[in-house]
């Protein structure tokens, strides 16, 4: 059996990033930068107000709160002042993002004034520069703002907007295939002895999806080395990577691994993972197009895509961050293994504990054919070989989903009302 990490390795060196493409800002939601964004012109792109209230200069303030001021302007969002001019003894009114008059040195809140008629009284002295927001105090030109690899996230996207930018080059998203196989699968209205539900190739195909590919359904095909044959031809002609389930073992009608392996002119590597479960994998490329072969059962087959195919599909996005978050959890309950030479990966509910630390229990029924274990899970707890531990032992585990019981805490505020 070959250690995880030698086989995430070898995985990951016979995969390459997708080629860049240049797309429209709007089409680029959730892909990845190909080239770093440097600033050209400064967010805000001028000085303006961060309050509504009245633009005020200093001189006005020189020997302490002033007597009424003239308001002699009104400035809102959107307007150009630059024909006007602030004076001693003069307020402009002006509204929050509005560019400020020439001579502005300060702009006082609305809640700090009283206004009578066309005058206004300062109730507080203003410090020069208050409630002013420079221009390029956001970005500045020149700056290096986004690195290659950085997603197009809701935040990153407003950003590249507010600099004008309509166009970026990202890497493109891959196309995934997903393919079951076996004989036994059926799509009848009613199961014939023997047969069962493809459960593998939704579940694979909405992984697929959720790790940021194109996934494709190309359906699933029964034990028989011909229509395998073609329909993994059609799949790598049409596809950038394909993730099949099924027929990595060694039963009898295992014809997946046989197939794949011609296809690949032999260069096809079968793993026995020391893992448990998704022991059996095979990874190879055909035609140049990476060939996940999963095994058949369906919680190995997830732990399977989690373990290779996501990260690989991470690295086709273009970002340097392939794995999940590990962290630390305390074991809620008592967990004693035999030695079989297979690094455990219990599927657990993963919790807050209320005191910023984090609790795990695992799944009453670990079989690898038990996928409502899987689904109730949130974590993946990575449990070393013959482990003994005890309740309030710490255990490390993957974060695959929401942590469970996430209130949100708040600091203790005080309010007026
Ligand atoms: N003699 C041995 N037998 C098995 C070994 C072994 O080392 N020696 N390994 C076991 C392990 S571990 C796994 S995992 C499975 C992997 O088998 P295959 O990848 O060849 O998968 P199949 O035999 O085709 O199917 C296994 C199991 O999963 C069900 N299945 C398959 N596809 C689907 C699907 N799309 N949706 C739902 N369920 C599916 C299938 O009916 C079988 O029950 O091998 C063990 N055996
Ligand atoms: O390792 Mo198999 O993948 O347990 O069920």
């Amino acid at each position: 059996m070959k250690p995880l990490q030698e086989v995430i390795d070898h995985t990951l060196a016979n995969i390459e990033r997708m080629p860049e493409l240049s797309t429209t800002l709007g089409e680029a939601s959730g892909l990845f930068l190909a080239h770093p964004i440097v600033v050209e012109n400064p967010v805000p792109p001028f000085d303006n107000t961060a309050v509504d209230g009245f633009a005020v200069c200093m001189e006005t303030f020189a020997t302490g709160i002033a007597e009424d001021l003239n308001v002699v302007a009104t400035v809102a969002a959107g307007d150009d002042p630059s024909h006007l001019r602030l004076r001693s003894g003069e307020a402009i009114r002006i509204m929050t993002g509005a560019p400020l008059p020439p001579g502005t040195d300060a702009v006082v809140m609305i809640e700090d004034t009283l206004l009578q008629g066309e005058k206004v009284k300062v109730l507080r002295l203003p410090t020069l520069g208050a409630n002013i927001r420079r221009r390029g105090s956001d970005v500045d030109a020149g700056e290096h703002i986004f690195e290659t690899g950085t997603r197009i996230t809701p935040a990153v996207k407003g950003v590249l907007a507010s600099l004008s930018v309509t166009h970026v080059a990202v890497f493109r998203r891959p196309i995934v295939g997903v393919i079951s196989t076996g004989d036994e699968l059926s799509d009848d209205p009613i199961l014939a002895p023997g047969k069962i539900r493809d459960s593998n190739r939704p579940s694979l195909y909405d992984a697929v999806a959720a790790a940021g590919a194109t996934a494709v359904d190309l359906g699933s095909v029964g034990d028989d080395p011909d229509q395998l044959r073609a329909a993994f031809t059609h799949a790598v002609a049409s596809c950038d990577a394909l993730v099949t389930s099924g027929g990595v073992s060694v039963g009898d009608f295992d014809y997946t691994k046989a197939v794949l392996d011609e296809l690949s002119d032999n260069q096809f590597t079968w793993f026995q993972v020391a893992i448990k479960p998704a022991k059996p994998y095979a990874f190879g490329r055909i035609a140049g197009v990476p060939v996940f072969g999963l095994p058949g059962n369906p919680v190995s087959a997830l732990v399977s895509f989690e373990l290779f195919v996501r990260p690989s599909i991470r690295k086709m996005l273009g970002t340097p961050r392939l794995f999940r978050p590990t962290m630390r959890a305390t074991l809620t309950v008592a967990i004693n293994h035999q030695p079989d030479g297979k690094l455990h990966l219990l599927r657990g509910v993963v919790e807050t504990d209320g005191h910023g630390g984090l609790i795990v229990t695992p799944q009453g029924h670990q079989g690898s054919h038990v996928l409502t274990g899987m689904a109730q899970a949130n974590g993946l707890m990575l449990v070393p070989d013959g482990a003994h531990l005890k309740p309030g032992d710490a255990t490390d585990v993957i974060i695959v989903e929401e942590l469970g019981n996430p209130t949100l805490t708040l600091p203790h505020t005080k309010t007026d009302g």
